[in-house]
């Protein structure tokens, strides 16, 4: 089966790229290959000029819409246990090795977070929004050059929504990230993006439905912080909004 295809692209340093396209089309599978937790079966993708690691590295970090978090543990215990996992799959042994900077790094997360409040609540005790922010938290730990959000406020209301874009953004800004974000949010896409993918698939055999994938068919800088869609776009954005209902 071919999920993705002809795909050609080049992302600048630093750029916040918004994906969104119908619902099955590849979005997970192409962010699944930028960790390298799937392998293009043709073609390669580079970091920095060099081939992807074959395996996720801590250069990458990753958010998706539901993120497990152990809950027998609290907030700051998750976040312990996530980067010395972390350093000690980078370092090998690296257990109880610096209580001290441990702490530190993770008051700084909690800070940066806006959990600092939470740091003795256990998972449960945390709201949608919150138990979020301690899974862009977790990632953040890893001090990724590129993030990838795989619709991460698709289960918040709009409100909470509205909180964690500006958090997000201040986060890029601040960290100076490469974001891969998918989104069935037009207006979320059109407002955090610096540069939007449209994933579509327009190659299709009737006979045999499997053989053609999705691919690119709108790659657009962003500009216009919070404006709405172009109108040559509009039928996108009523397209987008549909798959949003086909899925829920
Ligand atoms: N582990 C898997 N094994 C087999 N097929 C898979 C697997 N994961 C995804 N697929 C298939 O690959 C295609 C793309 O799936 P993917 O999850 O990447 O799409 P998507 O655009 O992210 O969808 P959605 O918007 O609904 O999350 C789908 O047809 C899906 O059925």
């Amino acid at each position: 089966m071919t999920v993705l295809e002809r795909l050609n692209l080049d992302v600048e340093e630093g750029a916040f790229c918004t994906i969104v396209g119908a619902s099955g089309c590849g979005k997970s599978t192409f962010l699944r290959m930028l960790l390298s937790q799937e392998t293009p079966s043709r073609g390669r993708i580079e970091l920095d000029g060099a081939p992807l690691p074959g395996e996720p590295t801590s250069d990458r970090g990753i958010v998706f819409q539901k993120y497990s978090v152990f809950p027998h543990l609290t907030v700051e215990d998750n976040l312990i246990l996530a980067r010395e996992f972390e350093r000690s799959r980078l370092f090998g042994r690296s257990f109880g090795s610096s209580r001290k900077a441990a702490r530190a790094e993770i008051d700084d997360t909690l800070e940066k977070i806006g959990l600092g409040s939470a740091r003795l609540k256990y998972p449960a005790q945390l709201s949608g929004g919150m138990q979020q922010r301690l899974a862009i938290a977790q990632a953040l730990l890893k001090r990724p050059k590129v993030l990838l959000l795989d619709e991460p406020f698709g289960a918040l209301d709009p409100g909470i929504r509205a909180d964690m874009h500006d958090l997000l953004l201040g986060l890029w800004e601040e960290l100076q990230m490469t974001v891969f974000m998918v989104t069935h949010d037009i207006r979320e896409a059109f407002k955090l993006g610096t540069r939007i993918l449209v994933f579509d698939k327009i190659r299709h055999d009737p006979q045999a439905p499997d053989a053609y994938g999705a691919t690119i068919t709108y790659d657009l800088p962003l500009t216009r912080k919070d404006a709405g869609p172009p109108p040559e776009l509009a039928g996108l954005a009523m397209n987008a909004d549909t798959s949003t209902g086909a899925s829920a």
